[in-house]
């Protein structure tokens, strides 16, 4: 069977600095992994390559055995879905409004009782009209997560999703993705500094490791002081 995501050699480049170089990777179905590394290591860089919103340096990569770079061929936008470390949300529509437009946007309709169900199932029941400017930080991310459930993507590019929730969201994010994996054969990449999330991928990898030796210039605390 095809890999739902590969990619090979990618480099990145922020400017003329060489952020992470020779960084290859095949995700199948179900698969689950966690991307490590210090902060400005360039974890949201390559999830947002593999999510097609920005273009690496050099490489390869396929999302179900079809071409994402360097040239375009993938037909379903929905095969998959990156939720941002910030939610984007239009923050003078409401709730509802942003669950039907976001899923929209990816060629998709729902009927309102299953968008309904999908706020419920997130914890924002009888919310619906409400504005999102007016939602906490855990709201907003909770909102991303109604999307998941409703579109049920083959793959999951999540960075940080754990950000500021508490340990109900938490956990609510771990058994959306082990459902959304265990049901739904759906891979989940994660970048995260969170624990739990890390010990719950099958795969580890840290980002370190593709850093150009010459960029990783460690802050010496003694000598600042
Ligand atoms: N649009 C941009 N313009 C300039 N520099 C950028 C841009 N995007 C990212 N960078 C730089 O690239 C590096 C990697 O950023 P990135 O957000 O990918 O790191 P990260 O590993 O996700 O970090 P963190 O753990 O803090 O979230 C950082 O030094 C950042 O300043």
């Amino acid at each position: 069977m095809n890999p739902y995501l590969s990619c090979e050699n990618i480099e990145i480049k922020v400017g003329y600095k060489t952020l992470i170089s020779s960084f290859s990777l095949t995700v199948n179905s179900s698969e689950t992994f966690a991307i490590t590394g210090s902060n400005g290591c360039g974890k949201t860089s390559l999830l947002r390559i593999l999510a097609g919103l920005s273009r690496p340096h050099e490489g390869v990569i396929k999302i179900m055995n079809e071409k994402l770079w360097p040239t375009k061929e993938i037909k379903y936008e929905h095969y998959s879905i990156f939720l941002s470390n910030i939610p984007s949300l239009l923050l003078d529509h409401s709730v509802l409004w942003n669950l039907e437009f976001y899923v929209k946007s990816f060629g998709l309709k729902f009927t309102l009782p299953e968008y309904k169900q999908a706020l419920s199932l997130v914890g924002l029941k009888d919310r619906e009209k409400q504005i999102a400017r007016s939602l906490s930080t855990g709201q907003k991310r909770r909102l991303s997560f109604a999307a998941l459930t409703l579109m049920k993507p083959n793959i999951v590019l999540a960075d940080e999703p754990t950000n500021g929730l508490d340990e109900e969201g938490c956990q609510l994010c771990l058994e959306i993705l082990s459902s959304l994996k265990t049901f739904h054969n759906s891979s989940i990449i994660i970048a995260t500094h969170d624990e739990k999330l890390i010990n719950w991928c099958q795969n580890k990898i840290s980002l370190e490791k593709y850093v150009p030796k010459e960029q990783k210039n460690k802050i010496n605390v003694k000598a600042l002081l």
